[in-house]
């Protein structure tokens, strides 16, 4: 390596604020984790041989001669400093400006946000959210990178260096050959990582995985030095085959997680992972992966997305979406293809009859390892579902060949436990039916607290009848496109037509009977008052301790959906919602006896609180307000 003058000269250049963040909490939080640093960079130094490799499909010159790819490391104990070497594809000096002074990834302002000053906690997020590079400045006091891209002269290579303080220098450089050398000056403490037994043993433990060869020099034993000294020849450190090409049998656990870490850019462990190869009509490897953290752009479209594509053990492209439903899109892992041509877009990944093989075998896969953790492992179900069940909901309407099965992993609250912990599934809830009861009874809100106070739910509870409490977002959607499990159908109780006659024995149904023809004339009253603002007022039977409450018409959209969709700036139907009273409440008689002059406050007082309860808000709140005190202060003044 030379480094010469040219006409151009060194430049200095501010890291982004939040690199100057991340580097600090990286050297604070991870420091007990520090040799994680290796890993990093040989996983860069992978990635970097990969992305040549597939450029070169196209653009074979790229390799000039030198198709052998490999990783190198090498240490210096005089200089105290290790030196990670990749003949990949190199950075030109914007990319490299770009890449190692800039943090441009998806989901950097919700990590930043979500940080709390506690090592533990912000350790996690950083394995989360991606160590990389970053992590040289754990043990390095000064870090240089040497580049030259692939295709680009000798003469148009560049050194990056920085001490890890805010900002970094960038000069024109010479380099004999193309990629990249990352050169970590340790601090003083370090001296432990200049040293061959350290960082094989390191490089076995973290990068064994890894397809590439990890060469180091070889080392024997010197009797009159009394030291090991380096000789002149490369050997290599690891297996250096693709993980997912090798038999199960062969592989641990410690390697499947290791190379989870590389490919999911996570630092913690997955939940689970299914590895199988396919034989017959389509032939490819799967090894998949569910992690056991969301990752911050679980929710961001521009997130990251699917899986690695492999052709043939030639890498692809990452985050190959059309590979898995996008209601897994959670999964991570490697799928690599005997099918598909080296020279596949992502557009012809939309169109491939392969590809949509791949995509359904896949799903399958996917399904049967979350059973098999439901089945097995429900504790890890839990946590599974705790970070991505509101994703898996979303496969109800997006993936209907899968919907039994996604409906048999779902998980809800519910007012067997009355607990906000989503744990109830729907075939627990079928089997503790009561007898005569042919339907799954679910009350949606928008938290779990307005779904488990609801007034629609007074008389289930006095029946002993258990109601789902949903409050997620996607909840209402998924409703609309299941609508049945196990042959019963999923009814909410805050809609109309609620049918509990069935349930109800014949003394009762009397009663409801009687209530009704007393009360018509009240209720024809409160019809009139209250016109253009409801549908229809009727007597109901499904409340104990309300006076009243709205509900809507079977095939109506219920009040929640509405808020949302105004919520979301959209146009929703003015709907007006039918009253029920409770004709037991004392209130409704005390509305009997009213005063002339207050009954219209009186139905306007039951309405606007019905809504209350609802979670709705009021159009005219002072109003209201107005009207209660006036009617609690005895009214007709
Ligand atoms: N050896 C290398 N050769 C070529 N490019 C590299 C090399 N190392 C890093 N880079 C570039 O720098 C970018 C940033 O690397 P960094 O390790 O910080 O993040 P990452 O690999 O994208 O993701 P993660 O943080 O999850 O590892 C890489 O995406 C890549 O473009």
């Amino acid at each position: 390596m030379t480094q010469t003058d040219t006409n151009m000269a060194s430049e200095t250049l501010g890291f982004q604020t939040e690199v100057k963040q991340l580097l600090h909490l990286m050297i604070h939080s991870l420091y007990s984790n520090k040799e994680i640093f290796l890993r990093e960079l040989v996983s860069n130094a992978s990635d970097a041989c990969d992305k040549l490799r597939f450029e070169a499909i196209d653009n074979p010159d790229l390799f000039q001669g030198d198709t052998d790819l490999r990783i190198r490391v090498e240490y210096d104990k005089n200089a105290r400093s290790i030196t990670i070497s990749d003949n990949g594809i190199g950075m030109s000096r914007d990319e490299a400006v770009a890449n190692l002074g800039t943090i441009a990834r998806s989901g950097t302002k919700e990590f930043f946000s979500q940080l709390t000053g506690d090592k533990q906690k912000d350790a996690q997020l950083i394995g989360q959210f991606g160590v990389g590079f970053y992590s040289s400045f754990i043990v390095a006091s000064k870090v240089s990178v040497l580049s030259r891209r692939a295709g680009a002269d000798e003469t148009d290579a560049i050194l990056w260096e920085s001490e890890g303080q805010g900002e970094f220098t960038i000069a024109p450089v010479e380099k004999a050959d193309r990629g990249t050398s990352v050169t970590l000056y340790l601090r003083e403490e370090e001296d432990e990582f200049v040293n061959g037994w350290k960082l094989r043993e390191v490089l076995r433990r973290y990068s064994d995985h890894i397809s590439l060869p990890i060469q180091m020099q070889k080392e024997e034993w010197d009797a009159e030095k009394s030291e090991q000294v380096k000789k002149n020849e490369w050997e290599t450190v690891n297996q250096a085959s693709a993980l997912w090409t090798r038999p199960k049998s062969e592989i641990t656990d410690e390697q499947y997680q290791e190379f989870y870490k590389h490919i999911g850019h996570d630092y913690d462990d997955p939940l689970a992972w299914t590895h199988n190869r396919v034989e017959g009509r389509s032939e490819y490897t799967q090894l998949l992966f569910v992690p056991k953290h969301a990752p911050m752009d679980l929710w961001d479209r521009e997130g990251r997305r699917g899986v690695k594509l492999y052709v043939k053990r030639v890498f692809i492209m990452d985050d190959a979406e059309q590979l898995l439903p996008s209601y897994l899109r959670f999964v991570r892992g490697v799928i690599d293809s005997a099918d598909l041509p080296l020279n596949v877009s992502r557009e012809i990944l939309q169109e491939s009859r392969d590809v949509r093989v791949i995509r359904e075998g896949s799903a399958k896969r996917v399904l049967s390892l979350l059973e098999d953790l439901a089945e097995n492992k429900p504790e890890q179900y839990a946590e599974f579902w705790e970070q991505f069940g509101q994703v898996l909901k979303e496969g109800t309407g997006e993936d209907q060949g899968n919907q039994e099965r996604i409906a048999k992993l779902l998980r809800f609250a519910s007012t067997h436990d009355d607990s906000a912990a989503q744990t109830v599934s729907l075939a627990d809830y079928v089997s503790r039916m009561k007898e005569g009861q042919d339907k799954i009874y679910y009350v949606s809100a928008d938290s779990y607290a307005a779904a488990s106070n609801s007034p629609h739910l007074e008389i289930f509870r006095k029946k002993g009848l258990e109601v789902l409490l949903l409050s997620d977002r996607v909840d209402e959607w998924m409703l609309s496109y299941l609508r049945e499990f196990d042959g019963k159908s999923l009814v909410s109780i805050a809609k109309g037509g609620l049918n509990l006659d069935q349930m109800a024995d014949e003394e009762e149904k009397k009663h409801q009977a009687e209530v009704a023809e007393t009360f018509k004339p009240l209720v024809e009253r409160l019809g009139k008052a209250l016109d253009g603002k409801v549908k229809e007022v009727r007597v109901t039977g499904r409340l104990v301790d309300s006076p009243a409450c709205v509900v809507v018409d079977e095939n109506e959209l219920s009040p929640h959906l509405l808020r949302m969709l105004q919520a979301a700036g959209q146009t929703a139907p003015d709907l007006k919602p039918i009253l029920e009273i409770n004709p037991e409440h004392a209130l409704i008689g005390r509305l009997q006896v009213a005063p002339e002059v207050d009954f219209d406050e009186w139905a306007l007082l039951l309405l606007d609180q019905a809504m209350l309860a609802e979670g709705a808000s009021l159009a005219e709140p002072a109003a209201f307000v107005k009207r209660m005190n006036r009617l609690l202060l005895g009214g007709a003044v």
